[in-house]
């Protein structure tokens, strides 16, 4: 399996539109999904003029392109032949929504592609927005060769994406929960009691010329058992006109709390219950490997004889062909249809053409109110994971609210670096197996996320190393792939809790150093950093303190501690016309071992690294590139 390539880096300079260069635009901005190691893009609310100059370093990247035009039904190529990130959008999709993305990128509004199509169009994307009906496979994955970093359904049900593709690929996947809720909960109801009164059946049977009052005799709705199957978001809307219409109203959802439903007079019950006790059975869950084909043979064992079931949700977690059985039987007597297994079904169905199933083409989400919330939704997510912001839609991903990113953007930038620096002390560098993270911090264990401070070290121990490019979606995958594991640990120190993190230090075990005075007693290779001032620093290497700000390049020197050291360190590096920026001193016992932490502008030649070698007292050196 092929990971992201180094041809087309998904570590691209963050994609910043002209019209999103005003630092104000967000508090803040952590572009995670986009950084390179040398070039990590941060927005921060706070003042801080370094993080600004690197904020407008990227902007200045990025805006060379002030072609604003709209790209439908354009060839791509030449789309992508300015620097806006390309948007592909492959099924119709709200106009407020696609505005946005045109003010942002490069919009190709390209319906109705074969895979084949979609495949050999994808690798010039950098989005892609899809509902239901496009099928976003390991091949697509694969056939955007890296370029890909988002994927937005802009809709609920994520099912017809492969995201475990997309992770192993780095690529973000987001959805829009929430826009579409109300519009497939009332198409439940629509369905219900269009289904209850054979409202279309009636109405076929009208159109042919026929007035039959006798045959199109109805159920009444108010008193009888409704289960609502997935009391989430549509499930508890469904529930909730359902009792407006004088129904009982039972739930089953194994993760649903009790007192969400008890609030609206639901009571939650097992699946065996549900199903047993119902008239109507409505369902509300995701398709996923459990509920699969959930409601089966057997199940329909189980069901009160009559029962009438509509599906909002997906086709699969119905088998089908049982269904028909229950439905030939009379122990299914009606179901309401809006999804299929296979969509469209297959012409002649048998489903579909049940005289007591009624059917629609997967309508949930198609409101106008509906269609126009998604697409402004998904636009959003999409605008801002290119942006290189973390979504509050992630799929695949964290979800990191917008103050907790701000808070720890500083130390995002410090993981990342002391991955680097660890990874760069080990002999040869590879075979790392065991790497562990112990954070200081004065805060409840409970009240520090550490996960985007995980995937930043496991990038800059990773990236060094191989060809994988990392993020924040990637990073466990691809450390467990590597068969890396970064155990982490809480230390609570007494510090300020006013800063999530006091300190951070990353120990790799079980390896060679190619400088030894890197080691911890434990034999591990071990550093440790802080934040200060809003900048990354080094304060511990193995057992010696030191002090020295991460930025440029680092040479690490161990020599006998006597007078005189720093200045013939200083004079070589000064000869050579190498700029200190920072030094730091660290000793454990006076007189005996010291180590040198010298910051350094400039990337010092081999002559001159040999001639700091050969100072009589100088036992070890290490140069590092952060
Ligand atoms: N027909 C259409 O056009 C539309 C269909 N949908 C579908 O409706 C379904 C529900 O959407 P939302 O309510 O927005 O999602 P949601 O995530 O808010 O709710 C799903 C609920 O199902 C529950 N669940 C998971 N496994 C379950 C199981 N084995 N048994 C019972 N419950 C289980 C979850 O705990 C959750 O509460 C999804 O399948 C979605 O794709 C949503 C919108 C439009
Ligand atoms: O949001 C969902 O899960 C839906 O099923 C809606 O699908 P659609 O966007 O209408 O293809």
């Amino acid at each position: 399996m092929a990971l992201a390539s180094t041809a087309n880096p998904i570590f691209s300079p963050p994609l910043t539109s002209p019209s999103s260069s005003s630092p104000s635009t967000k508090s803040s901005h952590l572009s995670f999904l986009n950084s390179t190691s040398s070039n990590i893009s941060l927005k921060l609310s706070l003042s801080r003029p370094r993080s600004q100059s690197l904020l407008v370093r990227n902007v200045l990247k990025t805006v060379e392109s002030s072609d604003t035009s709209v790209s439908k039904g354009r060839d791509l190529e030449f789309i992508t032949s300015n620097s806006k990130p390309t948007i592909l959008v492959s099924e119709k999709l709200g106009e407020a929504g696609l505005e946005l993305l045109r003010s942002f990128g490069n919009v190709d509004c390209s319906y109705n592609l074969s895979p084949e199509e979609l495949c050999s169009k994808i690798s010039l994307c950098d989005a892609l927005i899809v509902r239901s009906g496009t099928k976003v496979t390991r091949q697509v994955f694969e056939a955007a060769k890296g370029r890909l970093k988002v994927v937005g359904r802009a809709g609920v049900g994520i099912d017809n994406v492969d995201l475990q593709a997309a992770t192993e690929f780095g690529c973000l996947v987001v959805n829009a929960p929430t826009a579409n809720t109300i519009a497939a909960a009332e198409h439940g109801i629509a369905l219900l009691a269009a289904m209850a009164r054979n409202v279309a059946q009636a109405d076929a049977c009208m159109k042919s010329g026929k007035w039959q009052r006798n045959k199109y005799v109805g159920v009444s709705l108010v008193g009888k058992t409704l289960a609502v199957m997935g009391f989430g978001k549509v499930g508890s809307e469904v529930a909730r006109r359902a009792k407006g219409l004088g129904m009982h109203v039972i739930a089953h959802d194994p993760y649903a709390p009790a007192d969400r439903a008890r609030a609206i007079g639901v009571d939650l019950v097992s699946f065996d219950e549900a199903i047993s006790t119902a008239d109507f059975i409505s369902l509300h869950m995701p398709l996923t490997p459990t509920t699969s084909k959930i409601f089966n043979d057997e199940t329909f064992t189980k069901v009160k004889k009559g029962v009438r079931i509509i599906n909002v949700a997906r086709g699969g977690v119905i088998d089908e062909d049982a269904l028909v059985r229950a439905l030939d039987s009379g122990v299914v007597a009606q179901a309401a249809l809006d999804v299929f297994t296979e969509e469209p079904p297959p012409s002649g169905s048998k489903l579909v053409q049940h005289e007591n199933v009624i059917v629609t083409p997967h309508l949930g989400a198609s409101t106008k109110e509906a269609q126009e919330g998604v697409a402004v939704e998904i636009a959003e997510a999409v605008v801002g994971a290119l942006r290189g912001e973390l979504s509050a839609t992630a799929v695949n991903a964290p979800m990191v609210p917008p103050e907790v990113l701000s808070e720890l953007a500083p130390y995002v930038v410090l993981a990342e670096k002391l991955g680097r620096l660890a990874v760069q002390l080990v002999a040869g560098g590879s075979g790392i197996k065991s790497v562990k993270v112990a954070y200081r911090s004065a805060r409840d264990p409970d009240d520090l996320d550490t996960r985007l401070l995980r995937a930043m070290i496991t990038k800059g121990i990773i990236e060094p190393i191989s060809s994988s490019h990392i993020n924040l979606v990637n990073a466990d995958f691809t450390a467990k792939q590597k068969g890396l594991r970064i155990s982490e640990e809480r230390v609570v120190v007494d510090s300020s809790p006013e800063y999530p993190v006091d300190s951070i230090q990353v120990q790799i075990s079980d390896v060679e150093s190619k400088f030894a005075s890197a080691l911890s007693d434990n034999g591990s290779i071990s550093i440790e950093g802080r934040v200060k001032y809003g900048i990354p620093h080094l304060i511990r290497v193995g057992s010696f303190s030191v002090d020295v700000s991460l930025e440029g390049n680092l040479i690490l020197c161990c020599q006998v501690d006597q007078p005189g050291m720093i200045g013939r360190v200083g004079n070589i590096l000064g000869q050579n016309n190498v700029n200190v920026s920072f030094m730091s001193v660290g000793r454990t016992v006076k007189r005996t071992k010291a180590i040198m932490a010298i910051g350094v502008d400039e990337e010092p030649d081999k002559d001159t690294l040999r001639k700091i070698g050969e100072v009589p007292a100088v036992e070890e050196f290490v140069f590092l590139k952060l």
